[in-house]
């Protein structure tokens, strides 16, 4: 999609949205700057679009941020990104200042359990994968035969999915187990407020981007949030692009209109 193939609706509500003195352009990490890969640690970022992200950020009055599902520490290593790109990792609930409350002696004993049960999950079926972040574990199912992949989230499902104080977040070709709740809807919100945003954008591809784009909103400040889908999917977003390239495009749009 070239700048001049953007959807006439959304280069209208790009526009608008690129007028305001102050904004938050802000996208999800896997599925829209980094394709995704057969495994995580394959997932680097399209250059074009962490670049015009970056452009972004050092735009007057543009807050840039990237808010993925990754730890943050891992969401630095594999996007090689930092400032003035703000990173948020743990679907919304980590910040350079770490998370909000530490997890309690509770909760790292239900996250240690529940990742004994992953790996134990993971051993019986070949191609499935454990990755274990700071509040949370995923259990990746990509490189599995289907038959074992739909078995294997069954067993997560029957057993530690269930288990109190365990909040699950569905994904592509992942189960993932949290001990405390998520949201990437009150990190853009907490952005928002912090950076003075009068409108915010935000690209997503996944089920953990709803939270995102049931956040975004008509400003009283005139502003009118963007939402962006990036390929299929039931969503709440406004508008939609099929793929990554077409992330790259809409951010080089908003930098270039920023300038
Ligand atoms: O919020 P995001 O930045 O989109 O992170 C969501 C999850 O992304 C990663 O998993 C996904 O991408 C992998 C690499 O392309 C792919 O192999 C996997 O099937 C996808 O689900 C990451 O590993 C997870 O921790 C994130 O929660």
């Amino acid at each position: 999609m070239s700048t001049d193939h953007i959807d006439p609706e959304l280069r209208q509500a790009l526009d608008q949205f690129c007028a305001l003195d102050r904004v938050l352009v802000a996208s999800d990490y896997d599925g829209c700057i980094a394709p995704i890969q057969p495994t995580p640690d394959q997932a680097f970022p399209n250059p074009d679009s962490l670049a015009a992200l970056s452009r972004c950020a050092e735009r007057p009055g543009t807050l840039a941020a990237l808010v993925s599902g990754r730890a943050r520490d891992n969401l630095a290593a594999m996007s090689g990104a930092g400032d003035p790109l703000v990173l948020v990792g743990s679907h919304g609930a980590e910040f350079d200042t770490g998370f909000d409350q530490p997890l309690t002696a509770e909760q790292a004993a239900l996250l240690e359990q529940i990742i004994a049960e992953f790996r134990s999950i993971a051993a019986q079926f070949p191609g499935t994968d454990v990755e274990v972040k700071p509040a949370s574990t995923t259990l990746h199912v990509r490189n599995a035969a289907p038959e074992d992949a739909e078995a294997a989230l069954e067993l997560a499902h029957a057993g530690p999915a269930g288990r109190p104080g365990v909040h699950i977040t569905a994904g592509k070709a992942v189960i993932e187990l949290a001990v405390i709740e998520t949201s990437k809807g009150l990190a853009l919100d907490r952005l928002r407020e912090s950076f003075g945003a009068q409108a915010v954008l935000y690209l997503g591809d996944d089920v953990t981007d709803e939270k995102a784009f049931a956040h975004l909103r008509r400003t009283d400040d005139g502003g009118t949030d963007v939402g962006i889908k990036v390929g299929d999917g039931h969503t709440a977003a406004q508008f939609r692009v099929p793929g990554t390239d077409d992330v790259t495009t809409v951010l080089a749009y908003v930098a270039a209109q920023r300038r």
